[in-house]
């Protein structure tokens, strides 16, 4: 927990011993303090060096014991006797110096950073001997250091304050921080440090730390996929990749080969026709130069080779096929792949909700087909979807994890089934958001809700940024709109239930988002960004409710947050007894990292757990009664189950959904 060293009869050695990484538990705060009092009162000890062990300082509290009491002695004395104490006190940091663990560094007298402590201690004493006696200990106590107050504080964080709450909007802990600089800055240390306890402790009872706190964990626990077969992650051994192919170029295919590239792995990337080939390469050269600029590094040219032929893919470990959402042309791409490939080469998906194991089915070798799902744009998002086919073998999905890990991706694991988990939540989200608008609502009404909840963007403005024809082509060859709709479906109903035609319309109209210049907003140009309410909507949605006699009416936010989010939830909740996931980790990290849900709003399962699901239950019951037509909005039958068992902890869930059936 913390260990006591005397070097050379005259240096307290404490060393913080707390796997992985030295995190400030109870029993390493008690060890600390014990230390602290024994090299205080030891009259052989004229310096204490204090340093972490496994090339990490301290990540700061242990996060694992916030759900609990506080135990232990406090870190706030702990750190007072520190800093007042009449002995140097040096903190030696190599690696992570964080929250505390900061904390920690700060008040010791001296701090040396980017330092391997064994055999230094000494160098360090004697750097430190050197200059105590050109300046007295009290000068370097943090308590009498006076913060510089600039003339224009004020100005200054009135500024701060208007970019955060636009940046992280609804998030408390910044804006409790520039409280906090300002104490720091405007009162004496001591007042200020009572000022900081008071923000710390009302942020520590939030509901928005506890979220925080579960995303932390959510994150981590991910990589730690598992099969009902007994493989998982830490059995399963993944394959090395050094070569990759990339088939097609398009939007999501240079993001993927930039992805790869810059972690040193070698990439062919292939397109069907010349000129497409030229312009998508001139693309990725340049996405990987402006990338090696911003990171300070020589972009990795070398490993890229361009080419219109498949042959060229003989020898290559891994292939990510990313050409258009067409199953047919996807299948004969497989099907040349497994004649041209090596047999032992891993042939992956990045469709965005095809069944992965359908492809399999045409190669001759399923077991090493896997869905790697990325999301757009492919080298920025940190989302990748890992679609495990009922084939698809643990070397294979363990392959596909690492190479995702290695990439810089936070990787879920998923089962395959149309749209897997991200997308196949988002249609139920979505048709809520435009039942709403044939209800009476307007897409900046939806949207502002939303983000004021927390997303970046709301539905509609994310819609016209990913752009409206995606959606329009599956509707169309789902036989939903477009000519080969059945005559006798009455307007507004699809397969029995209702189905709003809004979208339709929109793109019918040559609306499609922000690469036209129009969508469900109007921008200032084709590619524009600035998005501003349209009258021609307006009128669209008049007419189209004139049309057919819809009394529009008032709709509140509450009502769009709950029927959209608890729908959202609802569907995650059926993923979960279909097994398409695991857990309800995964479905939150996927809605973080995939789709801008507020971090401290924990994911849209956390969420409803935070707003209680008998609640949750009520309110889709209610919304459910009143459109009985959605069948998205009849609570699943979890959500009634764990209702039932007196709505348990998120993270126990799992035990409720075991005896239900996996595709994991
Ligand atoms: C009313 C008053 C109440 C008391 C409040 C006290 C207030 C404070 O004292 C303020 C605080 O310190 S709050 C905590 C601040 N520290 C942090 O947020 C650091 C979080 N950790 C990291 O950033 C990375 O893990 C890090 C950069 C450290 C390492 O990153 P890596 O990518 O190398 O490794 P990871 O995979 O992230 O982590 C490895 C394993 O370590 C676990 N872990 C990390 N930080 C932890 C921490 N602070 N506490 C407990 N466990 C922690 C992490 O879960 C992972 O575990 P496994 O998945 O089991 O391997
Ligand atoms: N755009 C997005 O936001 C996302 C798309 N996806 C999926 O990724 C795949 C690709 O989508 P996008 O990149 O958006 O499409 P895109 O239309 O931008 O690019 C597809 C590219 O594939 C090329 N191509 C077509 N047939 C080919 C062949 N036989 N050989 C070589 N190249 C060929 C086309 O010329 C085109 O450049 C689709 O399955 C899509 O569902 C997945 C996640 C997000």
């Amino acid at each position: 927990m913390a260990r006591y060293e005397l070097v050379k009869r005259s240096v307290a050695l404490i060393t913080l011993t707390n796997p992985p990484v030295n995190a400030l538990s109870s029993a390493v705060r008690h060890a600390m303090a014990k230390s602290m009092e024994q090299a205080l009162n030891d009259p052989k000890v004229t310096a204490v060096v204090i340093c972490g062990e496994n090339g990490r300082f301290c990540g700061g509290a242990d996060i694992r014991e916030f759900a609990g009491p506080l135990r232990g002695p406090p870190l706030v004395p702990l750190l007072d006797a520190i800093e007042a104490g009449e002995k140097p006190v040096v903190a030696a940091i190599e690696g992570v110096a964080l929250g505390g663990g900061f904390e920690l560094a700060l008040v010791c007298h001296y701090c040396i950073a980017h330092f391997k402590v064994n055999h230094f201690v000494l160098k360090i004493i004697k750097a430190v001997g050197m200059s105590r006696a050109a300046k007295p200990l009290s000068s370097r106590r943090v308590s009498m250091l006076t913060t510089p107050c600039p003339p224009d504080l004020d100005a200054l964080l009135e500024v701060v304050t208007m970019e955060v709450k636009k940046k992280a909007r609804g998030v408390m802990a910044p804006l409790a921080c520039i409280q906090a600089v300002r104490a720091a800055a405007t009162m004496p240390y001591s007042k200020g440090i009572k000022r900081e306890s008071e923000l710390m402790a009302t942020l520590f009872n939030s509901g928005q730390a506890r979220a925080l706190q579960y995303c932390f964990f959510a994150q981590r626990t991910a990589g730690k996929w598992t099969l009902p077969s007994g493989a998982q992650w830490n059995n399963s051994k993944p394959r090395e990749i050094r070569s990759a192919a990339i088939i097609g170029l398009g939007t999501m295919g240079r993001g993927i080969v930039v992805s790869l590239a810059r972690v040193g792995i070698s990439v062919i990337a292939v397109e069907s026709e010349k000129k497409l080939l030229e312009t998508g390469k001139q693309m990725v050269i340049g996405m990987l130069e402006r990338d090696a600029k911003r990171r300070g590094v020589s972009a990795s040219l070398n490993l890229l080779k361009f080419t219109l032929s498949l042959q060229d893919l003989k020898d290559v470990d891994l292939v990510i096929e990313a050409v258009f959402e067409d199953m047919a042309l996807k299948k004969r791409v497989f099907q040349e792949l497994s004649k041209v490939c090596r047999p032992a080469t891993l042939l992956c998906t990045n469709t965005s909700g095809l069944d992965v194991d359908a492809l399999a089915g045409v190669t001759d070798r399923p077991h090493l087909v896997v869905g790697m799902h990325f999301f757009s744009p492919a080298h920025v998002m940190k989302l990748l979807e890992v679609v495990c086919g009922p084939r698809s073998s643990s070397e294979t999905i363990a392959t596909a994890m690492s190479l995702g890990k290695r990439m810089g991706k936070v990787s879920v694991a998923v089962g395959n089934c149309p749209g897997f988990v991200g997308n196949r939540m988002l249609k139920p989200y979505m048709d809520q958001a435009t039942f709403l608008l044939e209800e009476g609502a307007t897409p900046e009404q939806i949207d502002k809700a939303l983000e004021d909840f927390g997303f970046a963007m709301g539905v509609f403005r994310m819609s016209d940024l990913a752009g409206l024809d995606v959606g329009w082509r599956i509707r169309k060859e789902s036989g939903l709109t477009g000519p080969d709709v059945d005559p006798k479906n009455p307007p507004r109903r699809r397969h029995g239930r209702r189905y709003c035609p809004i979208p339709d319309m929109v793109c019918e109209q040559g609306r499609f988002g922000q690469k036209t210049g129009r969508g469900w907003y109007m921008y200032d140009k084709p590619g524009g960004t600035n998005a501003k309410p349209d009258p021609l909507i307006q009128n669209l949605l008049e007419m189209y409710r004139s049309r057919y006699a819809i009394q529009p009416r008032n709709i509140s936010d509450q009502e769009i947050i709950e029927r959209c989010l608890f729908a959202l939830a609802n569907e995650g909740f059926r993923i979960l007894e279909d097994g398409i996931a695991a857990r309800p980790e995964d479905i939150d990290v996927i809605y973080l990292f995939g789709y801008g849900f507020p971090r401290h709003r924990g994911g849209p399962m956390f969420y409803a757990s935070m707003v209680g699901l008998e609640r949750v239950l009520e309110r889709l019951e209610h919304y459910h009664q009143a459109h009985p037509d959605v069948p998205h909005l009849e609570p699943s039958p979890l959500l009634k189950k764990l209702v039932a068992c007196g709505s348990p902890s998120v993270q126990t869930w799992r035990e409720h959904i075991k005896t239900m059936h996996s595709h994991l």
